[in-house]
């Protein structure tokens, strides 16, 4: 890895960019919103992009013009860009409309000791072009002026250490290393107390290592354009598709502002959201918060809305998505378990499901730690008690922890942060999940145990699992029989995890001794509810996610990834769609371009009445097949297959299933090719097996519709057809005609397009030899009206010749 800083003549930053670090470094202690504009003053508007931070007290961390910087490979630049935006609170990127110039800015808090809920706010959900990792916890970077690669270097491992403590809390102790602020660079990088040593270690190496000695890393650009990582996947369907998708499905045409993009979307908040949240949305939407609606009411309002937002209280059945005629596109949950939401209806209906997956994992975990102690010392029924005027002090003798086993079931985030708890009692942690990482579990000093041995060595028993078709009353009859006489249950997961007719059977016979419970299977559980009423029960209101900061930053957390989603952008926590990490998006970004037009081009190619049902698609790359996730290019291609021939709207949610429903069998193939390393793909071919086609020279000697295409310098060209070697970018439409090779041919089809004031942007020739067979492929920016199309069609060397819009 290699970091370079410095400006190609030696210089650490230009005058502009020192005067915008002084102008800004006096606004530290200022509002957000005036540093924000300040920067947009600074560069001039053309020059500027959009800036978004709010609130709070923040100050400039980077501040370089990129095209002054050494050039360096893309792929560095990539992965470095990708790992600050993912710790950084919050990144603005300014973008000039020249693509070399490239400024990046990096916000952040000044100081360490701010509450991690303010810098949850700093996260930039604007139209910007970064998209920050949603998490409660402290990332920060801040880099002074004058930083020295190898400063950058020695952050960077900082940042690769905190890295890899990916479920910090908002509690864990900060590293923090400062050195005389004219000299070079303060960091301020967060790490679980494991990691700590080895962040400090990192970051007090600031400046210690000879700069630009050894090969750096580097923020500095190529020729390309910065990554852009708000990689819009188009989500929100265009207003024509969308309308015409919900009359192909019989459903009136709702005459509203759905999927019109210039439109303020409408957002329905049906259970009680936090503030800072509904803040942030109103921003963007209109917000209807109804709360307590009956399922009736629900439905009746959801034509009207593009996004609903719940906690665990609403179903989100397929009666909702029927009712929503297709406008609602984003579910948020605002929380973890997404159990209340019909998540097949939701794919079906292309609505993304989106949840808040980390806000209230320590909030779930206290609950769990607080419920497993007030159980063992009858904190509940002894309050009671003497709330009724007793002092039982004989009744309410409680058992210990220190030295108990507890048993985690489910070994996920508030799962880990339980054993982690627990540990600090003095319990012996042992744990069973058939999907967790054994190191993660070694880490915390827990062993990983089958489920029979987990469950019949713990004197306490935590539940933690999500509640599935596998783990739907996991806890019954027989498991009972297998635990310890005497075992003590805690459920903070879901209530349907545990049978709880079962659990009373084991409680009133003695098997368990008591149970602590803040799930129940129908919630509010009936007012007779045995489990409840049980006096070896305690019992709370589904309160694990219910404290005032959980709340703050689930509602931060789910108002962002609906704003997000409705703006097409992929999202990070994204629950029926695939989650692709923000570096690797940006990696795949003219990819995706690409494997759309593929589709698109392909399926113009088939003759009328050919059906389609194979298509085959082969990624040639150098990538390991692990290395290369291809769930959205294989998206996008069936996209762009099925939107020209149909009434469907299909997005990443819904790709797969709409491919499905059509009857078309989608195969994928990889092919391993080493010429081209750094990227993540050299070719995409398409084919549609078994069709006519109406240009004949698409066709493979396999009879197959084939077409390939490569990305050069960030843009997708065609690059064959059939089995002719063409060169043309795919922007704009496209004719394809095929010739007997011959002088002129390029001639006069130009001047036929000049006539008409056609722009061509792009003409290359491919053929099979000198004055044979030959493919011309000609990029045109409008598209030619029939008479010129007919006059091509005319010229005697032409033998067949297609349009296609792109
Ligand atoms: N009471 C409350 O207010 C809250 C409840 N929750 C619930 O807590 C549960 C855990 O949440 P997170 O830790 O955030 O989810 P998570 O997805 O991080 O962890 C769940 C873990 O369960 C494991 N698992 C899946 N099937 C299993 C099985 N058959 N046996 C054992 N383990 C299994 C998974 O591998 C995963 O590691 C969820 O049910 C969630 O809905 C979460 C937050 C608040
Ligand atoms: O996040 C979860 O899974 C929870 O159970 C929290 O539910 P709530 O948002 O408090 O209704």
């Amino acid at each position: 890895m290699f970091v370079e800083t410095r400006t190609k003549d030696g210089k650490a930053l230009d005058d502009e960019t020192e005067e915008a670090i002084e102008k800004l470094k006096t606004m530290v202690e200022n509002d957000g919103k005036p540093a924000a504009k300040a920067l947009q003053s600074m560069f001039g508007k053309e020059k500027s992009g959009k800036v978004c931070c709010y609130g709070g007290t923040i100050t400039l961390t980077i501040l370089k013009k990129y095209e002054e910087m050494t050039t360096m490979q893309e792929k560095h630049d990539q992965e470095i860009f990708g790992i600050l935006c993912s710790h950084a609170m919050a990144v603005i990127g300014l973008r000039t409309l020249n693509p070399c110039q490239y400024y990046l800015a990096i916000l952040c808090v000044a100081a360490p000791t701010v509450h991690p809920l303010r810098m949850q706010v700093f996260k930039c959900v604007g139209d910007g072009y970064i998209t920050c990792e949603a998490t409660t916890f402290m990332r920060v970077l801040w880099f002074g002026r004058d930083m020295q690669s190898a400063d950058a270097l020695c952050l960077y491992k900082a940042i690769a250490i905190s890295r890899s403590t990916e479920e910090l809390s908002p509690k864990d102790s900060i590293c923090y290393s400062q050195t005389p602020l004219d000299q070079v660079v303060m960091a301020t990088i967060t790490a679980r107390a494991s990691h700590l040593s080895l962040a400090a270690a990192a970051a007090s190496n600031l400046s210690s290592v000879a700069p630009l000695s050894s090969a750096s890393l580097s923020f500095a650009s190529s020729r390309s354009p910065p990554p852009f990582l708000g990689l819009r996947l188009a989500l929100t369907p265009k207003t024509p598709s969308f309308c015409k998708r919900t009359e192909g499905r019989g459903l009136p045409v709702e005459a509203t502002a759905a999927g019109s993009s210039s439109a303020r979307p409408t957002i329905l908040v049906a259970e009680k959201l936090g503030e800072a949240g509904l803040e942030l949305l109103r921003g963007f939407a209109n917000v209807d918060c109804s709360y307590n609606l009956a399922p009736e009411e629900l439905c009746a309002k959801i034509s009207l809305c593009d996004a609903l937002i719940v906690r665990s209280g609403t179903k989100v059945t397929r009666d909702v998505f029927e009712a929503s005629k297709g406008r609602l596109k984003v579910v948020g949950r605002a929380g973890v378990g997404i159990d209340n939401v019909d998540l097949q209806a939701a794919t079906e209906y292309g609505c993304l499901v989106v949840n808040a997956p980390t806000a209230n994992t320590v909030a779930a975990a206290e609950h769990g730690i607080a419920l497993l102690t007030s159980m063992a010392r009858n904190v509940a029924p002894s309050d009671a008690s003497m709330k009724a005027g007793k002092w039982q002090r004989n009744k309410y003798v409680g058992v210990s922890l220190v030295g108990k086993t507890l048993a985690v079931m489910g070994f996920g985030k508030v799962g880990s942060e339980v054993a982690r708890r627990a540990k600090g009692l003095g319990m012996h942690v042992i744990a069973h999940d058939p999907y967790a990482p054994a190191e993660k579990a070694r880490a915390i000093g827990v062993e990983l145990l089958s489920f029979d041995e987990a469950i019949s060595t713990a004197d306490f028993i935590s539940l933690h699992m999500p509640l599935t078709p596998t783990t739907s009353k996991l806890f019954n009859d027989e498991t009972f029989a297998k635990v310890k006489k005497g075992v003590r249950i805690i459920n903070v997961a879901r209530g349907g995890v545990i049978d709880e007719d079962a659990l009373v059977r084991a409680l009133d016979d003695g098997k368990v001794a008591q149970a602590a419970l803040d799930v129940f299977t129908v919630e509010p559980p009936p007012k007779d509810n045995r489990l409840v009423m049980h006096e070896n029960v305690t019992a709370t209101p589904h309160l694990g996610a219910s404290t005032v900061e959980a709340q703050a930053c689930v509602a931060i957390e789910i108002a962002e990834a609906v704003i997000g989603a409705l703006k097409g952008e992929l999202a990070a926590t994204a629950v029926n769609a695939p989650m692709v990490a923000a570096e690797v998006l940006s990696e795949l970004a003219p990819y995706v371009i690409l494997a759309e037009k593929l589709g698109r081009l392909a399926v113009q190619l088939v003759a009328g009445g050919s059906g389609i049902k194979g298509v085959k698609i082969v990624y040639k790359s150098a990538r390991d097949p692990d290395d290369l996730d291809t769930r959205i290019l294989r998206a996008m291609i069936t996209k762009g297959i099925i939107e020209p021939i149909s009434s469907a709207f299909v997005n990443i949610v819904n790709a797969d299933y709409t491919a499905k429903q059509r009857g078309l069998r989608i195969s994928e193939e990889r092919i391993f090719h080493d010429d081209s390393p750094e990227a993540p793909l050299d070719s995409i071919q398409v084919q549609l097996t078994n069709v006519e086609s109406k240009f004949a020279s698409a066709l493979s000697d396999a009879g197959d519709i084939r077409v390939e295409g490569k990305v050069k310098d960030g843009i997708p060209h065609l690059t064959l057809v059939g089995s002719f070697t063409v060169d043309v970018s795919l922007e704009g439409s496209l004719i394809l005609c095929r010739q007997v090779d011959q002088p002129g041919m390029i001639g006069y089809v130009g001047r036929i397009l000049g006539d008409e004031n056609i722009n061509i942007n792009f003409m290359s020739v491919g053929r099979t030899a000198p004055r044979k067979q030959a493919i011309m492929a000609i990029g045109v920016d409008e598209e030619p009206n029939k008479e010129s199309l007919k006059k091509i069609g005319e010229i005697p060397a032409v033998e067949e010749f297609v349009f296609i819009e792109l």
